[in-house]
């Protein structure tokens, strides 16, 4: 990410939005954040459980995988059937079950290395929706066994609410396999302190892992098989959770199979699995490149925020629009807005930091339905959420760090239809072709602001 922004500081259309009088509508940086005028933040882990929940299944993607194989004995092959596995029977019912026909793009080549004999270590990177999590599944569930009563597989979500979704998958795949004992050690989850724990797999966050492991020794940590670090990511942004996966790991035995999975590919995420995982084989799905071939960009500078709301006004006077997501930075400037168009009867939904996961994904329910035709909402709707039938993305603000510069790859998640944009910086280069010309009817008077308008054709 840093290095991502220091790339597209270099370049001029960075410049072009520092020059902006941007600092004017940045909000404080200290002080009470209650009256919503503060950026609003997306939460990594609640947008990957809104990605989850929202996900229609698999990502199909043509794209090449990246192998890196750090130990030569372990040799590398890819599977193009399930069967090709050798699965124990009632697995492979299961997998058949859940309406898995064939392996993904990157199951063909993680899952032999998966469930290789002996175990090797794994770090798979692949954006979401691509069968990371149905991978590590398969592997738990073959690696058990049944006649050993005591945890075998340790696998660490960044919270409750996405250990709950592996373990369900966990709990689907394994239907057939009632032998198989899953436990989740999450918060509210109690055990008796005088009793060991005899599931065969614990799937959970890492506080009360480490509660059940070491502060009250209901299991033994060094028997432990298989450790799954899941969401990556995810865990390095949750303040404390590096350290305590960190702390759970070295409790691990070497000959422990180390399986670390991420969604990104920061270099913070790559030293984390570079700590965790030795001698790894290592796969990487490349990042699409979207296409912006069909996108037009426009800007409007404006005075002030009366003016962009003009420009707003301009917009639907002069073209005819399906959808529209509008982003600002704050949640004020969110609820100013949304008053303001409602008012001007547009039918407009708001989704702001302040909501639940579980409102949220009903407002974006109701925006997908069509029930509501402006969707105004902050940086948590920035990545990876993609609605087809929007038409038109608005920046009313244009996105910025914390330090206030320009952050460019939100800009490209905002406008882009899926958030998969490569990481070449490519794309940053065609910012650079933001048409200078504004059309008329988008021009408003006194100019200092900057609004950025994306049609989609
Ligand atoms: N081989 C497959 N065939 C068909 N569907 C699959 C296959 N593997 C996974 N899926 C489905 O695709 C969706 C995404 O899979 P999965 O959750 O494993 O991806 P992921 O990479 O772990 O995503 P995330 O990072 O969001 O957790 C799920 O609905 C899952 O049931």
């Amino acid at each position: 990410m840093a290095d991502w922004v220091k790339k597209a500081e270099d370049q001029e259309v960075s410049k072009l939005v520092n020059q902006l009088n941007i600092d004017g509508i940045l909000p404080e940086k200290s002080g009470s954040n209650s009256d919503g005028n503060e950026p609003d933040v997306a939460d990594p882990a609640e947008t990957s459980l809104l990605i989850k929940i929202l996900g229609k299944g698999l990502v199909n993607t043509k794209l090449s995988l990246d192998i890196q194989q750090k130990n030569p004995n372990s040799p590398l092959h890819s599977v193009k059937t399930f069967e090709a596995l050798h699965l124990k029977p009632e697995l492979l019912k299961g997998i058949y079950a859940m309406g898995f026909n064939t392996p993904s793009k990157i199951q063909e080549t993680a899952l032999p290395t998966l469930l290789a004999d002996p175990p090797q270590n794994m770090i798979a990177q692949s954006q979401s929706g691509t069968g990371k999590t149905a991978a590590f599944v398969l592997a738990m569930l073959s690696r058990v066994n049944v006649n050993l009563n005591y945890p075998q597989v340790l696998c660490l979500s960044p919270t409750y609410e996405l250990a709950i979704q592996t373990g369900e998958v966990a709990a689907r795949m394994g239907q057939f396999c009632p032998e198989i004992k899953l436990r989740f050690a999450v918060r509210g989850e109690e055990v008796d302190r005088n009793k060991k724990i005899t599931e065969h797999i614990l799937i959970g966050t890492p506080g009360k892992m480490l509660d059940w492991g070491l502060k009250f020794r209901l299991f033994k940590m060094d028997k432990v098989s298989v450790f799954v670090l899941d969401e990556a990511d995810v865990m390095i942004a949750t303040q404390g959770h590096h350290d305590q996966c960190i702390r759970i790991h070295k409790m691990l035995s070497p000959e422990c199979q180390m399986l670390f999975f991420s969604a990104t590919y920061d270099k913070e995420v790559m030293d984390f699995a570079r700590l965790i995982v030795s001698e790894p084989t290592i796969i990487r799905l490349m990042r699409e490149e979207e296409s912006l071939d069909n996108i037009k960009q426009y800007y409007v500078k404006c005075k002030n925020e009366d003016g962009k709301y003009n420009a707003i006004q301009n917009v639907y006077g002069c073209i005819s629009i399906g959808q529209a997501i509008i982003f600002c930075h704050t949640r004020r400037t969110a609820a100013w807005l949304a008053a303001k168009m409602t008012s001007d009867g547009h039918s407009v939904a708001v989704l702001s930091g302040d909501l639940t996961v579980e409102q949220r994904l009903a407002v974006l329910d109701r925006f997908r339905s069509g029930l509501e035709k402006v969707l105004i909402t902050t940086n948590v709707l920035s990545r990876g959420i993609d609605i087809e039938q929007v038409t038109i993305v608005v920046n009313f603000d244009l996105p910025v760090d914390v330090r206030g510069n320009a952050d460019c790859e939100t800009y490209l998640h905002r406008i882009g239809r899926t958030g998969r944009f490569a990481s070449d910086g490519t794309t940053v280069q065609r910012l650079l072709d933001i048409p200078k010309q504004i059309s008329n009817s988008w021009k408003s008077q006194n100019l200092s602001g900057l609004f950025i308008a994306t049609l989609y054709q």
